[in-house]
């Protein structure tokens, strides 16, 4: 709660009543996020349901208000699970829901949310906070730094298409019930195995089974199939509705999961056997997709952007650093500075890592860093997504001894590969 001479902040749970209808501070909330965001406006059948999806993530909603009306800014947060390639997830501060009223805009109440929103983060003990973002321009100021990317992909289809080595296991179609019994456990499977993955959302499994449609209908165009390993287990699948105003016939991939590398091959395989289709695209693929190296005609994929994914903002160096997983060949220290203007990573901190653990002590900030950053370029590194010999060339790392970023880099690299697909 907090109040300036114009706006009051008031923060809560996502509720609903006990008929099962949006609490109405949630319902006037959601109203206005909606409208942020140019989404059609709710009945109050659509209210309840998507009031219940945030009790059901477990939503804090920041609200800012002026007058009578209802909120003239929305603001999220909640707890989700990050892979940071170690064996445990990490609880991770996730933040979302971001809009402010035009005709309030540019006043400072991001600015006023945002910070008291880290502020309580950290309080809270968490040594990340993450977003997916609107526009890549806004976020960078507050910390947050890019530290997954995923490609939007068009695949040919049809008869140019052909895997240099047939993938294992067999793919067949599924009901959407089928999809959404065997989709979390899939998702499980996936999400533990690639650092750079969150949890998903309640929205998500809806929107994907074709049950989370503005019309309250379920989307009728929504087909899907599941991928099974040699032993009959389901480890992939993927959803997907063709669109039919295009030449040749697009398919367009709702979702495509594969816990195995067989798997996600093995899908691809399945969704260009599909007739009377030429192209399928789906926008979260691997930015370095394997598939390229996979098929016999490394033309047949095209890319047509990589697109900034999750953002990562520090909150405690030391303990997002000692939590993450390192590879059990990486070995050595590295001294860095980081800058952070609103001072939660800042400060100067000698890495150590050895035997897949790392420790991190903080120096006296007289010390001689290896490698100056600020807080944004550190969340980008995080994860071992990112080449610090990248950031590096573009000017974002300063190294002072040389060869620090290459050293950086070994000690930072992943234990697998940085790839997730959730939005939130
Ligand atoms: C995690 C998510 O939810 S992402 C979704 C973000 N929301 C949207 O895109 C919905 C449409 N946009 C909006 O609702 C608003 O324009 C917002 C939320 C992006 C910005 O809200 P405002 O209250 O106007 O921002 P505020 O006045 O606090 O500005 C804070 C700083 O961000 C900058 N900023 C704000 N919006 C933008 C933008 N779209 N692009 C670049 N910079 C921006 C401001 O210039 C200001 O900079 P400074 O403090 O360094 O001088």
């Amino acid at each position: 709660m907090g109040t300036t001479d114009q706006y009051t902040f008031r923060t809560f749970p996502a509720a609903t009543a006990a008929d099962g209808s949006a609490d109405p501070d949630t319902a006037a909330w959601l109203d206005a996020e909606r409208r942020g965001f140019h989404d059609n406006r709710l009945d109050p059948a659509g209210r309840a349901a998507a009031a219940a999806r945030l009790v059901a993530d477990g939503r804090q909603l920041t609200g800012v208000y002026t007058g009578d009306s209802g909120p003239v800014a929305t603001f999220a947060s909640f707890t989700g699970t990050l892979n940071v390639g170690a064996e445990d997830l990490l609880p991770t501060h996730l933040i979302s829901n971001v809009t402010v009223r035009p005709t309030h805009r540019r006043r400072g109440l991001l600015r006023s949310m945002m910070t008291e929103n880290l502020r309580r983060a950290s309080e809270a003990g968490f040594p990340l906070a993450a977003l997916t973002v609107s526009e890549a321009t806004i976020y960078r100021r507050f910390g947050f730094g890019v530290a997954t990317t995923v490609g939007h992909s068009t695949v040919s289809t049809g008869e140019r298409f052909r895997m240099l080595v047939p993938p294992p296991g067999r793919a067949e179609y599924i009901e959407l019930t089928e999809l959404a019994r065997l989709a979390p456990a899939v998702f499980a499977r996936f999400h533990a195995a690639h650092p750079g993955s969150v949890d998903r959302h309640a929205a998500t499994w809806q929107r994907i089974t074709g049950e989370l449609t503005d019309s309250g209908q379920p989307d009728l165009s929504v087909y899907a199939a599941a991928h099974y390993d040699d032993d009959g287990h389901p480890d992939g699948y993927v959803s997907y509705r063709s669109t039919s105003d295009s030449n040749p016939r697009t398919l367009e991939v709702l979702d495509l999961i594969a816990a195995t590398d067989g798997a996600y091959l093995g899908l691809w395989d399945f969704l260009a056997s599909i007739d009377l289709a030429g192209l399928v695209d789906w926008k979260i693929a691997p930015a370095d997709d394997p598939l390229r190296w996979a098929v016999a005609d490394w033309r047949g994929i095209t890319q047509t952007f990589v697109e900034d994914w999750l953002w990562l903002r520090v909150l405690d160096v030391p303990a997002a650093f000692e939590a993450r997983g390192y590879l059990p060949a990486a070995s050595g220290e590295i001294v860095l500075q980081v800058s952070d203007a609103l001072g939660y990573a800042a400060g100067t901190f000698r890495l150590r890592v050895a035997d897949a653990r790392a420790s991190v002590t903080r120096l006296a900030d007289t010390d001689a860093p290896d490698l100056t950053l600020d807080a944004p370029e550190l969340g980008s590194l995080y994860l071992g997504g990112v080449d610090p010999l990248t950031l590096l060339a573009a000017g974002r790392l300063t190294e002072h001894t040389p060869g620090a970023a290459r050293r950086l880099a070994a000690l930072l690299a992943p234990t697998a590969p940085v790839y997730g697909t959730s939005h939130f």
